[in-house]
């Protein structure tokens, strides 16, 4: 076992080195006015035997909890969490996940929490991401570690053992606990923070655990890097040091503080779809030199949950200071009510968008969120607890920078693995004026059970009355024309008869097919657009193009939707060409939202891109995509963009269409390679589609996980167990190309889900593609 006790303070609540005393195995001195960490490490073995086992099933275990109690942070521990307990979990096998261990483990520990198992309360995080983490998260809201701190006395502590019962009761008085396992190094690291304040010093160790004590400063050492922290102080290992060691290092922190604060508050009325409103006191990035966006993350229990449809348009974000919903746990079921739900709840990611215009002034921005319907209760309210935001900048740092090595490193927080490994956190302090709960407690209404009788017995009454009345024109109708009566209805009658059944008809019929039958667009006139994105010619270009013949030979992967590989669709001159006129134009690229507006965002999209000139090869390429698309009507092909990316670029998964709501839209798309160098990673991947072809010849082209080309039954399209594997890989080949249609041909305007796509970051060398897109009228 190892402890590591870690002392910081300001500059000002320095102590005289001198003051010191250190003995045999202990230290003692003044009291500090501090931040203290206490980190101990124990191997495996060490732990009681129920936990070894649970470990055993435990890939990797990172649990996190934050206190509701506003605190400064100080040093290198500046990272923040929406107050509550946080788990993140990896089993060792899939099964696992219904394994009850883990939560009865956690329940012992923490207290009363709604955790039955893996799979039934835990959500799935995303694997679709560039940093690593976990596969499953778990939240609930924790006020406290008191039942923590009386488990930890009852099973680590023996009997007579005063200073680990002290240090268990302690563990009651912190602000932050992180837990985490892995089963590679198979050691448990459990690390308590204490908020600043007078702190004792007097410490003795145990015979055989090391402990090391570090009492440190912030300071300035030469050369430090903008992404690093730099600290002086004092070390002794107790036991083997007699005199404290003076040291001054720098170390790399992924966290950081912003130096600016927000609060966050429920508008009122709160109603059933409450809106929660961020105060943030600046809108000025912390650093100027690299992109930083402005990100809250929020940890919503069940009981509450934001809609992703909802903060998907971008017309609404705006109007409430957000820029774009970055993540959303999966699945997020809009209609279900709390009681009918296992999961935790949900966690999501937002951006937000400052004032354009930088400033020192506080602005707003509000999240809607929406209540589901909670059991019935007394009094007709139910109190529920919704934690604040952990709301920070995430900043690009230059390129070669790692956070690794950090005696004080800290991850798996959730949202660092939504973002790139290069990404520097820099967090705003929450709290306010006089408040220092950071949860919010709000009250949802819900049937009192007091009243139930009334709803019951009116919903009772209302249903058998439209019943009654049903039966009883029925059976007028019955009366008045009798059953196979061969008398004619009169014009009167059958219109009432008519008006009857088309009453019932029209919203029965809805509801049937609901699901079933999407509505089709009607045909409307091309909407306004901005005709210099489309490749159209004009005036002096019209001059009949001399184009080599096609060279190219198609390969049908899938049929709907339709995706053709294409062999040589450029000849070496072609790409030479191509790369000859790009190279001056590359600029960083910018995400396209139906062409409407572009943003530059480098978490999801990294690379350079050029529109290029219309050379007449560059329309003879044209002509090329357009006729292989049949020459439909009302078709254009948009002007071409070349894109490079280096080393770790990507563009994330996205769909190229952004909607066909209008009967208009991106219909198509080439994802076209013009070359590559030295190249490894970088393909493009269609997670949803599936390859129905053999492996010969398409493991040429699309990453298969065990090729065999001389084997023509080798099979990499299904996993052992017969499942087909879904998701395809293209690999970068230059002169080739990948096409697909964006649009189902059905004229409802539905996208098909299976062309979401991403250009995987590229490993190592460069990689330069060519977009060639269509617009048009979705059918034709
Ligand atoms: O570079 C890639 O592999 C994909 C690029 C892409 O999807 C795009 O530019 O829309
Ligand atoms: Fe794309």
């Amino acid at each position: 076992m190892r402890h590591r006790i870690t002392f910081f303070h300001r500059n000002e609540h320095g102590i005289e080195p001198s003051s010191l005393e250190i003995r045999d195995r202990s230290i003692s001195g003044p009291d500090l006015v501090a931040v203290r960490e206490h980190r101990v490490t124990l191997a495996l073995e060490e732990l009681p035997a129920e936990l070894q086992e649970l470990l055993h099933e435990i890939h990797e275990l990172h649990i996190r909890w934050s206190s509701p109690q506003a605190h400064d942070t100080l040093g290198p521990w500046t990272s923040r969490l929406p107050p509550g307990l946080h788990t993140f979990y990896t089993p060792q096998t899939a099964s696992a996940t219904d394994s009850v261990r883990l939560c009865t483990q956690l329940r012992a520990a923490f207290g009363d929490l709604d955790c039955l198992s893996p799979a039934e309360s835990f959500t799935k995080l995303p694997t679709d991401r560039f940093s690593h983490s976990t596969a499953f998260q778990y939240f609930q809201p924790l006020d406290a570690l008191t039942n923590l701190s009386t488990y930890a006395e009852q099973y680590a502590c023996n009997s007579g053992d005063l200073d680990c019962k002290k240090w268990a009761q302690e563990l009651g008085n912190a602000v932050s606990l992180d837990l985490s396992y892995d089963a590679i190094s198979h050691a448990v690291k459990i690390t308590a923070i204490w908020s600043e304040q007078r702190q004792q010093l007097l410490i003795d160790s145990y015979p055989d655990h090391r402990t090391e004590i570090g009492i440190l400063t912030p300071d300035s050492p030469p050369h430090l890097e903008s992404h690093e922290l730099g600290v002086t102080g004092l070390l002794t290992v107790l036991g083997e040091d007699t005199k404290p060691s003076p040291v001054l290092f720098a170390f790399p922190s992924r966290h950081k503080d912003a130096s600016s604060t927000f609060s966050s508050s429920f508008l009122r009325p709160l109603g059933l779809h409450p809106t929660l409103q961020l105060r943030i006191n600046s809108g000025n990035p912390p650093s100027q030199d690299s992109s930083c966006s402005l990100h809250a993350y929020l940890t919503l229990p069940r009981s509450i949950f934001a809609d992703k449809y909802q903060l998907g348009d971008e017309l609404f974000l705006s109007s409430k200071n957000l820029s774009a919903l970055r993540y959303i746990s999966q699945p997020v079921d809009l209609e279900a009510p709390d009681y009918a739900m296992n999961s935790w709840g949900s966690s999501v990611l937002l951006e937000l968008q400052p004032p354009s215009i930088q400033g020192e002034s506080p602005w707003t921005a509000e999240i809607p969120l929406h209540l589901r319907y909670l059991s019935p209760g007394e009094g007709g309210y139910s109190s529920i607890n919704v934690p604040w935001p952990a709301v920070f900048w995430a900043c690009n740092t230059e390129e070669g920078t790692k956070f690794v090595n950090s005696p004080f490193d800290r991850a798996n927080l959730g949202y660092d693995g939504l973002f790139g490994p290069r990404t520097l956190f820099w967090h705003l302090t929450p709290g306010s004026e006089g408040k220092s709960d950071l949860n919010h407690q709000i009250r949802v209404p819900v049937l009192d059970l007091n009243k139930t009788q009334w709803v019951s017995t009116g919903t009772t009454a209302v249903v058998l009355v439209g019943f009654a009345y049903i039966v009883f024109k029925l059976a007028s109708v019955y009366w008045r024309r009798g059953y196979g009566s061969q008398k004619p209805a009169t014009k009167s009658e059958k219109k009432k008869h008519l008006a009857f059944v088309l009453l019932f008809y029209d919203p029965v019929t809805k509801y049937l097919t609901a699901g079933q039958e999407p509505q089709l667009l009607p045909r409307t006139p091309r909407p306004q657009i901005n005709e210099s994105l489309l490749a159209i010619d004009a005036g002096n270009e019209t001059a009949p193009l001399s184009c080599s013949p096609d060279a190219y030979s198609v390969h049908i992967l899938s049929k709907a939707p339709l995706v053709v590989y294409i062999e040589n669709f450029l000849s070496l001159d072609e790409r030479e060409h191509l790369f000859q006129i790009s190279e001056p134009l590359f600029e960083p690229s910018t995400i396209t939202n139906d062409g409407d507006k572009t943003q530059h965002n480098a978490l999801v999209r990294d690379s350079e891109v050029a529109l290029i000139p219309r050379t007449d090869v560059v329309r003879c390429i044209e002509e090329r995509a357009r006729s292989f698309q049949g020459w439909r009507d009302d078709l254009w092909i948009e002007r071409l963009r070349t894109q490079r990316y280096g080393p770790s670029q990507h563009y994330t998964h996205h769909f190229d269409w952004g909607s066909g709501a209008r009967g208009w839209g991106r219909v198509s798309s080439f994802m076209v390679w013009v070359k590559t160098h030295d190249i490894e990673g970088g393909g493009t991947e269609f997670p949803r589609l599936q390859r129905n072809g053999p492996d010969q010849p398409w493991c040429r082209w699309v990453e298969c996980p065990d090729p065999d080309l001389a084997n023509p039954s080798n099979d990499n399209t299904k996993k052992e167990d017969g499942e087909p594997i879904t998701g395809v890989t293209f690999k970068a080949v230059p002169g080739n190309a990948v096409f697909w249609e964006n649009f189902r041909p059905d004229g409802t305007g539905r996208g098909w889900e299976e062309t979401w796509h991403a250009g995987l970051p590229v490993r190592k060398g460069t990689k330069v593609g060519l977009n060639v897109w269509s617009w048009g009228r979705l059918t034709s």
